[in-house]
């Protein structure tokens, strides 16, 4: 028998694809798997357009077997089979693609679905196999021919025994060398795992021989191992099923066969787009954030599929970073692949599907923030704090997308309300949306800050989580109403002749302040007749950008910036407290100093900041009592 050679950019051909192109070996079986598929879809087309050929649906399949033994794992498929010279043509030649000639002879038939393009996938065999031997009989021949190869010195081909059309694909599993473990590809519930990876949706069933085991016959506790022949492969995505056929049930139940969450996913959103690039797509909001959401191991991605054969296991460019809770899969025959079919050529497709994708999710949560408020809120309570870092770490970009969808608790509803809401709950005469930190709710009803604001009637939005004010900061502004804090130092409440009485108290009491400052230099930047204050003596308050709730936040993080947030002491003059300040300004240094110190630690404390030096604070306490 005559040796042949591959041709000379074969060889080199061959050796790149046997050592660089896949990053997975068991891609080989994907690949060998796809070219069944396709000549599967030959046979069929043909059958389409030629009425002598007469082939029954069940006449379709792909068929695995292991043979330990002999160390040979065999792909065998009904397809149209290749004649000698397409052996040598399709098999001999690297990158030269029957399927994709194929595909171009036959453009008039609508939803060709073709996988193969360019000619490669087939040598992948050579990752896993040290001799691969094709048996085929083409559609209309009446001889079978081998092909048969050990690598880069060649093949040969010769006529061989097959009766039924189709091609069967013998792969001689490699030994196992240190690095590798190949017996991995003759073991039975391998294989079976990876056809599910990877081929779950070839629409032709993939056949396998399992080993199962049953209790003997007339035995309790005996078992016996048997073989049954089993469909491996799903076949019909449900992305590929009409929406009004499918339940909710069948929903969660693909949720669940795919591992998505053990939780019942909260919405599901089925898309099936044609247009400029036609895919399906099924998408899930969950309803239990995942136990690693919120940290850097959580990855976010949609499966890819590209005419139902994965592609990527999570793609992330399908999916912005703030709905990167969402789970599900695409799949789109109009993706430019590469020759690993492991990446994408160009992201132009891609960045058509993510923005679509974006639109819908978005929609969904606002259709569910209108008409399912309860779910809503069980939603943000999980993943809101996704939304608030979306807007925050793309400084504000994505605000509109993101705006009307967050959430805060209302100091007169005394529950969670949008920023439409409080925008127009707003009397007319109100200019600011007004919030406050702290640790709760709770904490933030007593806060002393909030009861000027209360007092005109205003509400306030309470901001518990660390990133509330981090958000706000980014969007600056709701609907042009400005956000302010009500610990700010202006709080843009005042009259004129508010603003008159104040100068005229400070002025009044000058030298008390600057006296209470200088003992305080350096831990507040001044010391102030308060605004806000009604019934407590004394809160801490902070000037410009940094006020002191982002401040706790920041010295929180591993590289803590050290950041401090310009303080002011307030003082309520209204309050006994500050008569007795005066008096013991007036008549007893020792006296005044502790006080200054009690009250500024005071201030502290309401803060939820540690006191400096508390050994020093309660002796300071014991020697006033
Ligand atoms: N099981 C098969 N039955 C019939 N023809 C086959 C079979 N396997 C491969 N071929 C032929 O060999 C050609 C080369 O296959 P190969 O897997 O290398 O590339 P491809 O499938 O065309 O493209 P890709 O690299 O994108 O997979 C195919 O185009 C097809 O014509």
């Amino acid at each position: 028998m005559e040796k042949r050679e591959f041709r000379a950019e074969s060889k080199r051909l061959l050796d790149l694809m046997i050592n660089s192109i896949y990053t997975h070996k068991e891609i080989f079986l994907r690949e060998l798997i796809s070219n069944s598929s396709d000549a599967i879809d030959k046979l069929y087309y043909k059958s389409l357009t030629d009425k002598s050929l007469d082939f029954n649906k069940k006449d379709f399949y792909i068929d695995i077997s292991i043979d330990k033994n002999n160390r040979t794992l065999s792909i065998l498929d009904t397809g149209i089979g290749m004649t000698k010279d397409e052996l040598e043509e399709n098999l001999g030649v690297i990158a030269k693609s029957g399927s994709f000639a194929f595909k171009n002879e036959n453009r008039s038939i609508e939803d060709i679905d073709i996988i193969g393009q360019f000619g490669v996938g087939f040598y992948s065999a050579f990752m896993v196999a040290d001799t691969v031997t094709v048996i085929s009989k083409a559609l209309g021949s009446d001889d079978a021919y081998k092909w048969k190869s050990s690598g880069a010195d060649g093949y040969t081909i010769e006529k061989a025994d097959k009766d039924t059309i189709g091609t069967e694909i013998i792969l001689n599993i490699k030994s196992n060398t240190e690095d590798e473990y190949y017996d991995d590809f003759l073991d039975e519930y391998n294989i079976r795992n990876i056809i599910k990876r990877y081929s779950d949706f070839i629409r032709y069933p993939i056949k396998m021989e399992l080993t199962k085991s049953k209790l003997k016959e007339g035995s309790q506790d005996e078992f016996e191992e048997y073989k049954e022949e089993e469909t491996i492969n799903s076949m019909v995505p449900i992305w590929r099923k009409n929406k009004n056929e499918l339940t909710d049930e069948d929903y969660e139940n693909f949720y669940q066969e795919k591992h998505y969450g053990f939780d019942k996913p909260l919405r599901s959103i089925h898309l099936s787009m044609d247009g400029l690039i036609s895919y399906n797509s099924i998408l899930f909001i969950p309803s239990k954030a995942p136990y690693d959401f919120y940290t850097k191991e959580y990855e976010k991605g949609l499966e890819l599929y590209s005419s139902g054969v994965l592609i990527m296991e999570k793609c992330p460019e399908l999916i912005p970073d703030y709905f990167s809770f969402v789970k599900g899969v695409v799949d789109s025959e109009d993706l430019s692949l590469n020759i690993s079919r492991e990446i994408l050529q160009h992201d132009r497709q891609l960045k058509l599907i993510a923005k679509k994708i974006e639109e819908k999710i978005k929609d969904e949560l606002k259709l569910m923030l209108e008409k399912d408020r309860e779910k809503y809120e069980e939603f943000y309570n999980n993943f809101g704090n996704q939304l608030k870092y979306g807007i925050y770490s793309d400084f504000g970009i994505h605000k509109e997308v993101l705006q009307d969808l967050l959430m805060f608790y209302s100091s007169k509803e005394k529950k969670m309300i949008t920023l439409k809401e409080y925008v127009e709950n707003m009397p007319e005469d109100q200019k600011y949306i007004y919030y406050a930190t702290g640790d709760s709710i709770d904490r933030i009803d007593k806060l002393p800050q909030t009861e000027l604001v209360k007092d005109k009637g205003y509400e306030i939005l309470y901001f518990v989580e660390d990133i509330d004010e981090f958000a706000i900061k980014m969007l600056m502004k709701y609907e042009d109403k400005e956000f302010k804090s009500v610990s700010s130092g202006d709080l843009g409440l005042e009259t004129d002749e508010d603003k008159e009485k104040e100068k005229a108290e400070i002025e009044e009491n000058k030298d008390l302040f600057s006296a209470m400052k200088s003992l305080l230099e350096g831990k507040v930047v001044d010391v102030r007749p308060s605004k806000r204050l009604k019934n407590h003596p004394v809160c801490l308050s902070s000037e410009g950008e940094l006020s002191i709730e982002m401040e706790k936040v920041l010295n929180m993080m591993p590289d803590n910036p050290e950041l401090k947030a310009d303080k002011v002491l307030e003082i309520n003059l209204h309050h006994d407290i500050f008569n007795r300040l005066k008096l013991a300004y007036e008549e007893d240094s020792e006296k005044f100093n502790l006080y200054t110190n009690l009250l500024y630690n005071q201030g502290l404390l309401i803060e939820g900041l540690s006191i400096e030096d508390p050994i020093e604070f309660s002796n300071n306490i014991c020697k006033l009592m």
